[in-house]
């Protein structure tokens, strides 16, 4: 059974401490993103660490090796339980950011955001679609030296595969009922976690309920 990072998709430090303490018995950890991290910065994972959780900080670095390997020293300190960076970098920026990282971080390459469809990769000059594209960068991320990779529960499987001792992470995650918002690759948590995903990213259909703790129940009874 796959376990559950929250992801705490807010700006405000008082509003993710809060979901946190709504969480913290069922989840397994929680995600921080861009917008947090843009807000309140390193003290402000730091504020969220306090309260007892394993952080994943979803940065998604993708920038030349050098930039990326300084970005991921200067978070070392924070050793982030989980730290993204994007496949598309290529290998050379893996390698470097997996070398800067301390070694209790897993570092995992973003393949194919799962707000893309095939026609989103067309426009932007990939004519592979999202399942084809996953694998090659699963397979160039994997010969890099990293941890693992993020993808959809479409082709987690497939990824376990290929990979059996891979950490895979898995958003777009849509417990029934839920609305797929901005999301187009979407499965149940049920779907992601007997597929293979090592871990669910599971954001608004949490963060937006009226109780972040009744909800977070809810879904780890389907799986
Ligand atoms: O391909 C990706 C990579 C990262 N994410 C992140 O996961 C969460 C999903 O939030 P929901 O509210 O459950 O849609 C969000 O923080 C994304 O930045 C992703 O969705 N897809």
């Amino acid at each position: 059974m796959s376990a559950i990072y929250v992801a705490i998709d807010t700006p405000s430090l008082e509003r993710a401490k809060l979901i946190a303490e709504q969480v913290r018995t069922s989840a397994a950890g929680v995600k921080l993103g861009l917008e947090f991290f843009a807000a309140n910065g390193p003290a402000g994972v730091t504020a969220i660490q306090e309260l007892g959780l394993p952080v994943f900080l979803d940065l998604k670095l993708h920038d030349i090796p050098n930039t990326v390997a300084k970005a991921v020293e200067a978070l070392r300190p924070l050793e982030p339980a989980v730290l993204t960076v994007h496949a598309a970098g290529g290998r050379a920026m893996m390698q470097a950011a997996k070398a800067a990282a301390g070694p209790t971080t897993k570092v995992v390459a973003v393949t194919v955001l799962t707000s893309l469809d095939a026609s989103d990769l067309n426009a932007i000059g990939v004519s592979s679609g999202p399942a084809e594209q996953v694998a090659l960068l699963a397979q160039l991320a994997r010969d890099a030296g990293l941890d693992g990779i993020v993808c959809s529960g479409a082709e987690v499987g497939a990824a376990r595969e290929a990979w059996p001792d891979g950490f895979f992470v898995v958003p777009g995650v849509r417990p029934a009922g839920s609305g797929t918002a901005d999301q187009k690759r979407v499965v149940s948590p049920r779907e992601a976690s007997e597929a293979g995903a090592s871990i669910l990213v599971i954001g608004r259909p949490i963060t937006a309920a009226e109780d972040a703790s009744v909800a977070i129940r809810d879904i780890a009874l389907t799986l």
